[in-house]
């Protein structure tokens, strides 16, 4: 990872600008490493404090992000689909793609700080959970203090979020990268993460879906969709999933569900990600396939959006 030019020399001499991509920040995130393993110097990097704002500042000036969706140790980003609930989303940003990455998360402490010595430990609460083996093994008594971002995390231990935490008893769990951009920090421990292997896939988004992605390289695995299926907030009878899936008839890889906007009591949100059988369709097949599906499942009376198609 490094700071990448926000502007290039085109053939011709002009300068053309690079488009934005916005992820959460600040620099040192996990998402930041995934952005830049994917765009690399195709595109110039803009952080956010939270994942709600990579999605909320999406514009046509600052057209692509790239938020958290899942990871294989600790499941579903909460905040993530917790925005995909928000309508800007299918109606101006839309998902156009995923990449993934393994994570290895990090001990890190201001320079000296012994584990004895840790009362507080500060990460994103998927990051927290990414490691509750080691935290229940080596810091049983320690607070955990959700934050922003792995990234803010390391950056409070330079600059407490209050008086309450004692950075010299305070801990982050984050990427060792974290290190070479605040000075003052070091390396306690590494490999903290629970399993052998942890991966985060990551949604790639985009304001409107005209847009071309500025791949570094093309992925080969697509032919996916994200369908949201809203509840009928009227309705007295229970969810019914086999409607949905009967009416979809295209395969499932995975169901999230998230409470409604709605005050209607337990008339969930629910997420379907779907695919294409074998994926040797053209794009414009599985754009129809797509949309077709979500004709049936409007005809079996279940309110739908589709919030990418990739
Ligand atoms: O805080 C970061 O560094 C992030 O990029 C967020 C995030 C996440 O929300 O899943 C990304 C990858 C890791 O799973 C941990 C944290």
């Amino acid at each position: 990872m490094s700071n990448t030019p926000s502007a290039l020399a085109s053939s011709s001499g002009e300068v053309q600008e690079l488009p934005a991509l916005i992820f959460l920040g600040p620099p040192g995130t996990y998402s930041h490493q995934a952005a830049f393993d994917t765009f690399g110097d195709s595109v110039h990097y803009v952080a956010k404090q939270t994942i709600a704002d990579v999605i909320k500042s999406l514009s046509s000036e600052v057209p692509f992000g790239i938020i958290p969706q899942e990871n294989s140790t600790n499941g579903s980003v909460i905040e993530t689909y917790n925005l995909l609930r928000c309508e800007v989303v299918g109606r101006d940003s839309f998902v156009r793609g995923e990449t993934s990455m393994p994570i290895k998360h990090s001990l890190v402490v201001r320079q000296n700080v012994k584990i004895k010595d840790i009362e507080h430990v500060f990460s994103h609460e998927q990051a927290l959970g990414q490691c509750k083996a080691f935290l229940n093994g080596f810091l049983p008594r320690a607070s955990l203090v959700p934050m922003d971002s792995t990234a803010s995390a390391a950056r409070a231990l330079l600059n407490p979020p209050s008086d309450s935490f004692d950075p010299l008893k305070s801990a982050a769990i984050c990427s060792t990268v974290v290190t070479s951009l605040f000075p003052g920090l070091e390396v306690l421990r590494t490999g903290i993460q629970d399993g052998e292997s942890n991966m985060t896939r990551f949604y790639i988004v985009s304001y409107g879906v005209d847009v071309g992605i500025p791949w570094q390289t093309p992925p080969t695995y697509q032919k996916r969709a994200l369908i949201r299926l809203l509840p009928d907030k009227d309705s007295t009878v229970a969810w019914d999933s086999s409607r949905a899936i009967k009416a979809l008839n295209i395969p499932i890889s995975r169901i999230d569900r998230r409470p409604s906007l709605y005050s209607a009591t337990f008339h969930d949100v629910y997420f379907l990600e779907v695919y294409a059988d074998g994926g040797k369709e053209s794009d414009v097949a599985w754009f129809d396939c797509v949309n077709q599906a979500v004709e049936r499942l409007r005809q079996a009376g279940l309110e739908s959006t589709v919030l990418g198609i990739w």
